[in-house]
């Protein structure tokens, strides 16, 4: 690694990142560059100020701008006695870009100036596996949405993390906007092992929350206008190689644009109004503020792909070798696509219907979108729609505004450089609407509407797109918080979570090859038995889809990668390395998750419920106790109304069926609850609201069976509604609950009779390993779930014939 002497510039409390920008006042930089033009100096964060201890390792940073700090009263006293070049020119404003991290070897005092001698020192790996990368952007977008800021600050971060393709570069960039402590942030600069310091980073970006600081807001406008200065600087190739070196204005831009307009194919009217704009630029000196806005403005319109497609496929065959070689089983689904592919090949003008895939996370509503595109030959464009609440990032801000941009679409076009890519609007269920910041979800509706799309006018553009040419998708976890006119639009194409097998197929054909590959190491070296790969489905993961289990695929894959590099540094034989289930645990550490339903389900008044969630089938464990009491009814775990009055209706179908139990101790009467009794009635994972009437036949089997003393069964899971008179009422997603309890490995399913009929959607590798209990009345629910069937006939029950 190179050394070199450079000025140290000592800062407090601020860690300067490689990439990012920082705007310094130095005093007296003659001095500190001991009279060389200064282009490069060492920042050195304090460890402590008050002892002047310095961190061993900062960042070297180049100049890219400069300018003599000219104090007003110097001004006022000059102005009528000196030219103002004599002015004092010893303090200045610095605009610096990090450009290296560097280790202190030794370091002096030179006047009142430090100097270091330092090495520069690099990342021990650069490589890290596409789905880190994915996972950083995510959580910087995750951050950058929740944290509080301005919106044009806001809109740039997200806007460079979704562009920047080094992931050093983005992971320095995201690390620079945490508000972490010093000592954290300067962890992450002293990291040189890539994917640890990205895992960090991701870390710090999903756990930091941060506090509303309008000053700071402030403060950080103006590094944002810096920052924009500085690359301006940088892309006009004003200052060029080492920064520093000032140069000026040239024409060669205006005639460039001129003769791009000149063979821009778009239409007449739009035509003269960019022209009208370029020559407005003539007329500008690069000093007024209006001349960098109508510039990048012109470099935005001179980038859109006016007249460039990409030629389509239309190959059906193919356009299914491509689904299937993606993706394992979804083969509805696939028949879909391909359905639809076929219409739209042979009905080129085929407007209107959006398929939106529904469901929950990792089940590969992402991965089929970008395999239409691949089956189409089109380019492939992921609009992050969560968290969007602001109409201007549909539409574009009007060019008036400071920091002005075009919205996300005419952003998507210009990054896929053609006028028709697949643009997948990924969480279209989570647009927001705000009062102020108008309604983003009649913005879609508009760039979705064939009969509007065709003359779409951005904002920020002025001028019309034609976006009828692309094809659009969406994704969302649930359908009902779609905005309904959006719904309208779309046809939804429901995908459901994976059973245990489906993942094993799925982690078998595609994750562990693609983790293999992604971790630079041979399938030769590794071999996952079926074995492991359960492990890890069922003790590491409680997911609808498989994201996490690919996580974990992965670092097992990593944790062979060392060995094997080891391996070849000695020169010794690696012998082909067999995953199981003691090596899972080696790697990934003790299991997370552990089957203890049987355990909970082995006292009375617990029984087991099914629950649908976005994010998948579950099972919801519904506890009850007892005590000696007035009649007093607790119930916890954030339920909801519709919750609560099951409770109630299950208590009053008790108490009308088991008068001895409701009547047990008649000193004290109770209106809600049993005589003589206080009750809770507890639903586990209290964190996470829950509601819904579909829990009725499991909150009365479990309150019978507290009262009883029999045990429920614990292979049997229950999903219905109960009404007053004991009659068991239809739910809904069955599929997905009886996917969620196939999981937890319940054995038993009862369900209302009148959901029969949904039980034909359930995979037929699920239903072979289920037992179906179609039931129209409780009683039936109790015979067939309770431990002890004998108990009903002692608790005076009506026996209706079943
Ligand atoms: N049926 C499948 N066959 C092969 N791989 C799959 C399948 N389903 C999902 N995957 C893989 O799982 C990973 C996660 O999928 P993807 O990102 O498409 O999920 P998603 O449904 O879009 O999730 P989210 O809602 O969080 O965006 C990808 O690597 C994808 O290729």
């Amino acid at each position: 690694m190179s050394k070199t002497r450079v000025p140290i510039l000592p800062i407090g409390h601020r860690v300067i990142f490689p990439g990012t920008t920082v705007r310094i006042t130095i005093s007296n930089i003659s001095e500190f560059s001991r009279g060389k033009k200064l282009t490069m100096f060492g920042i050195l964060p304090f460890k402590d100020p008050d002892r002047k201890q310095f961190y061993n390792y900062g960042t070297l940073v180049g100049i890219v701008h400069e300018q003599p700090v000219i104090r007003r009263e110097s001004l006022i006293t000059n102005f009528f006695n000196t030219p103002v070049s004599s002015f004092s020119r010893n303090d200045s404003n610095i605009i610096a870009i990090g450009v290296e991290r560097f280790k202190l070897l030794s370091i002096s005092e030179e006047g009142k100036n430090l100097w270091g001698s330092i090495q520069i020192e690099k990342d021990t790996n650069t490589k890290v596996s596409d789905t880190l990368i994915e996972d950083l952007r995510k959580s910087g977008v995750h951050y950058v949405q929740r944290a509080r800021m301005a919106e044009a600050i806001s809109r740039e971060r997200l806007q460079r993390i979704q562009e920047e393709k080094d992931i050093t570069n983005l992971g320095f960039y995201i690390a620079s906007f945490l508000e972490i402590s010093t000592p954290e942030k300067q962890a992450l600069l002293e990291n040189f092992n890539l994917e640890s310091r990205t895992n960090q980073i991701i870390a710090h970006a999903l756990n930091t929350t941060e506090e509303d600081q309008i000053s700071e807001e402030i403060s950080k406008k103006v590094q944002k206008n810096l920052q924009e200065q500085s690359k301006r600087i940088k892309s006009d190739g004003v200052i060029s190689g080492i920064p520093g070196m000032s140069g000026g204005e040239s024409d060669d831009f205006i005639t460039k644009i001129q003769q791009k307009l000149d063979t821009l194919q778009m239409p007449e009217n739009s035509k003269k109004y960019v022209q009208g704009e370029l020559d407005r630029l003539r007329t500008l000196r690069s000093v007024n503020p209006e001349y960098n806005m109508i510039r990048t403005y012109l470099e935005t319109v001179c980038a859109l792909p006016w007249n460039t497609s990409s030629q389509d496929k239309n190959d059906i065959d193919q356009a299914q070798v491509q689904l299937d070689n993606d993706h394992f089983g979804l083969e509805k689904i696939k028949k879909r696509i391909i359905e639809y592919l076929a219409v739209r090949g042979l009905k080129k003008d085929m407007k209107g219907s959006i398929l939106c895939f529904t469901g929950p996370p990792g089940v590969g509503k992402t991965s089929l979108g970008k395999s239409i595109a691949d089956a189409m030959g089109r380019k492939f464009h992921r609009i992050a729609l969560g968290g969007v609440r602001d109409e201007a990032e549909i539409r574009g801000h009007r060019r008036t505004y400071i920091g002005s941009m075009p919205g996300v679409f005419i952003h998507a076009l210009k990054s896929c450089g053609t006028n028709n890519p697949v643009i997948l609007l990924d969480e279209i269920d989570k647009v927001g609407k705000d009062m102020i910041r108008g309604d983003p979800a009649s913005a879609l509706l508009e760039v979705l509407d064939p009969a509007q799309n065709h003359t779409f006018t951005d904002h920020y553009m002025s001028v019309p797109f034609d976006l009828s040419n692309v094809l659009f998708l969406a994704t969302s976890n649930r359908i009902e918080t779609i905005p309904a006119p959006l719904r309208d639009r779309m046809e939804v194409i429901e995908l459901t979570g994976y059973s245990t097998y489906e993942k094993l197929q799925i982690a078998k054909r595609f994750l562990v090859p693609k983790q293999v590959s992604e971790n630079g190491i041979k399938l030769e070296i590794i071999e996952f038995t079926d074995d492991s790969l359960n492990k890890i489905i069922l003790e590491y993961t409680r997911e609808a889809g498989v994201r996490q289990l690919e996580r974990n695929i992965g670092s097992i894959c990593r944790g062979i990668a060392v060995e094997y590099s080891k391996a070849l540094k000695n020169g010794s034989n690696f012998p082909q390395k067999i995953i199981t289930n003691a090596v899972v645990e080696e790697i990934l550490g003790i299991p997370i998750f552990e089957n203890d339903i049987e355990e909970r389900l082995s006292t009375p008044g617990v029984a087991l419920g099914l629950a649908w969630t976005p994010y998948g089938g579950k099972v919801l464990i519904v506890e009850t106790s007892k005590s000696q009491g007035s009649g007093k009814l607790r119930i916890t775990g954030q339920l909801g109304d519709v919750m609560k009055e099951s409770v109630l209706t299950a208590i009053s179908w008790i108490k009308s069926k088991f008068p001895s139990i409701a009547n047990a101790n008649s000193s004290s009467r109770s209106d809600e609850g049993f005589d003589g009794l206080d009750i809770h009635i507890h639903f586990p994972a209290a964190a996470v609201p829950k509601d819904g009437p579909s829990a009725g036949i499991t909150i009365t089997t479990a309150l019978v069976s507290l009262l009883s003393g029999v045990k429920v069964r614990s292979d049997t899971g229950m999903t219905g509604e109960i009404s007053l008179k004991g009659n068991v009422l239809p739910i809904g997603g069955l599929k997905e609950k009886v996917l969620g309890a196939h999981r937890m490995g319940v054995k038993r399913i009862i369900l209302p009779e009148r959901n029969k009929k949904d039980i034909k959607d359930i995979p037929d590798y699920v239903k072979k390993d289920l037992e179906f209990i179609c039931v129209r009345k409780i009683e039936e629910v109790l015979r067939e779930a309770l431990e002890d069937k004998s108990i009903l006939g002692k608790m005076e029950i009506d026996n209706p014939k079943l």
